[in-house]
């Protein structure tokens, strides 16, 4: 069976299954993480600045009477922000309607220019993206390490970051090692090399787009199918339990209230359910010409990742 928590590299545990909320509208996040939460047993939310819906989650997680001490919240910093960490912490704090993240991560590892043509996506005139080129990622991690200190999150880590830019911009420069990195995981990118690289630091991987994200490919993978179908399970299950056998921190979004339940006890039921050779069969989906990633911004600069299209 499955752990239901994972151990970060501070002793602080997270939940495996987190509700993720990118692309939930506003009108719908609130109910759904009320419902996730009061009805299914959710404990973990992944949120983010850049989604515009943290008062909304805010407003989900009072509603559903869980205290606050039980849920694991997790937000992100975004890219416009870096030049001031703390600022950018308060306020989602405000906007979620809490006094403590459980985890804050970097969304991107770039500093997009604050002072640009819009305030979350600037452009240049040539339509790219407006990236800061002589800003320093360590200093942003520097001030993330100062918002650990002070208290006011229990973990902090990173989302997007190649084993290249880990290796060479962050973990030289580092006092605290990042708790996570928050990743594009799922069956058509199990990106093997940079687990394998992760794990040997002690930094703990987080899925994300677990089931494919939107208009998903993976729902009606062949191989997922069929193993779906020898357990009684969907396929979905399969693709959630599959990265939950294999203790990477899963974070399926739906606003849907009945996939908002069988993700849970489905990814929960695959894991405890999938044998070795199941994992090893879905491990190699990939390999054997499925190899795709379905988030993939027009950052316009290598970010040191396998398969970036
Ligand atoms: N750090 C980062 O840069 C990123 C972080 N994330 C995080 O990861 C989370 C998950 O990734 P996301 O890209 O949203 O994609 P997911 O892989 O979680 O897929 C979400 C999509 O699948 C649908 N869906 C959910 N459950 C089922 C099911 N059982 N059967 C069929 N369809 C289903 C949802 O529809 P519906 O809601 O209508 O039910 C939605 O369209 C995000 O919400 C966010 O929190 C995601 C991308 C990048
Ligand atoms: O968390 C979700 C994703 O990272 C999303 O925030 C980005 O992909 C963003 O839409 C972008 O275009 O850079």
């Amino acid at each position: 069976m499955a752990s239901l928590k994972v151990k970060l590299n501070n002793g602080v545990e997270i939940p495996i299954l987190g509700l993720g909320t990118w692309q939930s509208k506003p009108n719908e996040v609130a109910t759904a993480v009320e419902y996730a939460l009061k009805e299914v047993g959710y404990r973990h939310i992944d949120c983010a600045w850049a989604y515009g819906n943290e008062k909304e989650v805010g407003e989900g997680i009072r509603k559903s009477g869980v205290p606050r001490s039980e849920i694991f919240i997790t937000s992100k910093l975004w890219c416009t922000h870096h030049s001031r960490v703390e600022a950018a912490l308060e306020e989602t704090l405000a906007n979620l309607g809490t006094d403590y993240l459980d985890l804050y991560l970097i969304h991107w590892p770039f500093h997009l220019n604050p002072n640009g043509n819009h305030p979350s996506f600037p452009t240049r005139p040539d339509g790219t993206r407006d990236i800061l080129p002589d800003w320093k990622i360590k200093d942003t991690w520097a001030q993330m390490e100062t918002v650990y200190k002070k208290g006011k999150v229990r973990a902090i880590g990173v989302s997007n970051f190649s084993e290249r830019v880990l290796e060479q911009d962050i973990l030289p420069h580092t006092t605290v090692v990042p708790a996570v990195n928050q990743l594009e995981i799922h069956l058509y990118n199990p990106q093997h090399k940079l687990l394998s690289y992760l794990k040997s630091k002690g930094i703990v991987p987080q899925a994300y787009s677990p089931l494919g994200s939107t208009n998903s490919p993976l729902l009606s993978d062949e191989t997922a199918a069929a193993i779906a179908s020898k357990y009684d399970l969907q396929p979905s299950d399969v693709l959630l339990g599959y990265l939950v056998a294999k203790d990477i921190v899963t974070l399926p979004k739906s606003v849907t209230p009945t996939r908002i339940a069988s993700n849970y006890t489905g990814a929960l039921s695959a894991a405890s359910k999938l044998s070795k050779e199941d994992v090893e069969k879905l491990d190699g989906v990939a390999t054997s010409g499925k190899q795709k990633r379905l988030i993939t911004p027009p950052w316009g600069v290598d970010l040191g990742f396998e398969n970036w299209p």
